[in-house]
């Protein structure tokens, strides 16, 4: 299945699961993801956003829906599928849609942003879903052909404050510039009634992964609150 601008209609108001497990931790492993993705669709997840490519192959195998895929390399500046050999790795493990970093800071192959969606359009059927930190990006992103944007790094790259919840105040002002191109709200959706909120802000879909996938974090979060 070749995923087509036109058939990310289908993940209109919808929810993404994204299913990670971190470095070093127990549920670290290709298996596990796409048995945690495959729960994940069975719940109703209209889409599912993995990283690493041994990840994207198995959750291809496991389910039926959307693969976003994503190669986080390294853990600050510009790691989530920083270069274009990352990012036609990514396409070629069978992504439907690549996430790539889609800030306006350097990228680690000197190539911009407008190069590496160009090269991804050009080498694979992949689309380019922008992880952005900001309204800038988003434009930027945008005007450099990115086939979705994603607000999945605001508050991580310095230009927005890092919000307990959802950044619903950039997701508003993302949706009011009318950039004509999927707008997918992600990062710090913790509640159903937070996912809520972020389509009310004008989001095209809502990706949740940690209240989802994560039990370490979640695990932490009951036990905070048990002893606050
Ligand atoms: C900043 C960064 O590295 N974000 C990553 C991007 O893939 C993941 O670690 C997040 O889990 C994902 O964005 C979903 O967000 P949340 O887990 O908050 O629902």
């Amino acid at each position: 299945m070749i995923l087509t601008p036109e058939g990310l209609e289908a993940l209109r108001s919808q929810l993404i699961v994204s299913c990670q497990a971190y470095p070093g931790e127990p549920m670290r492993d290709p298996r596990t993801t796409a048995q945690v993705a495959a729960s994940a669709v069975i719940g109703g997840a209209a889409a599912i956003r993995v990283q690493g490519l041994a990840d994207i192959q198995f959750t291809r195998a496991a389910v039926e829906v959307p693969v976003i895929g994503l190669w986080k390399d390294g853990h600050d500046g510009v790691f989530i599928t920083p270069t274009l050999r990352h990012a036609l790795a990514v396409a070629n493990a069978g992504a439907h849609v690549v996430a790539i970093d889609g800030t306006r800071r350097p990228r680690p192959d000197g190539l911009s942003f407008a190069e590496t969606v160009a090269g991804i359009h050009a080498e694979s059927h992949a689309l380019v879903m922008a992880d952005c930190g900001s309204f800038d990006d988003a434009l930027a992103a945008v005007d450099a052909g990115a086939d979705l944007v994603g607000t999945t790094l605001s508050g991580y790259t310095g230009e927005r404050h890092k919000t307990d919840g959802p950044d619903l105040e950039l997701l508003e002002q993302i949706a009011a510039g009318g950039l004509g191109k999927p707008l997918i709200a992600e990062g710090r959706i913790h509640t159903p009634a937070q996912a809520r909120q972020a389509l009310d802000a004008g989001a095209f879909a809502v990706v949740v992964g940690t209240a989802i996938t994560h039990p370490a974090s979640i695990t932490g979060w009951f036990k905070g609150a048990m002893h606050a």
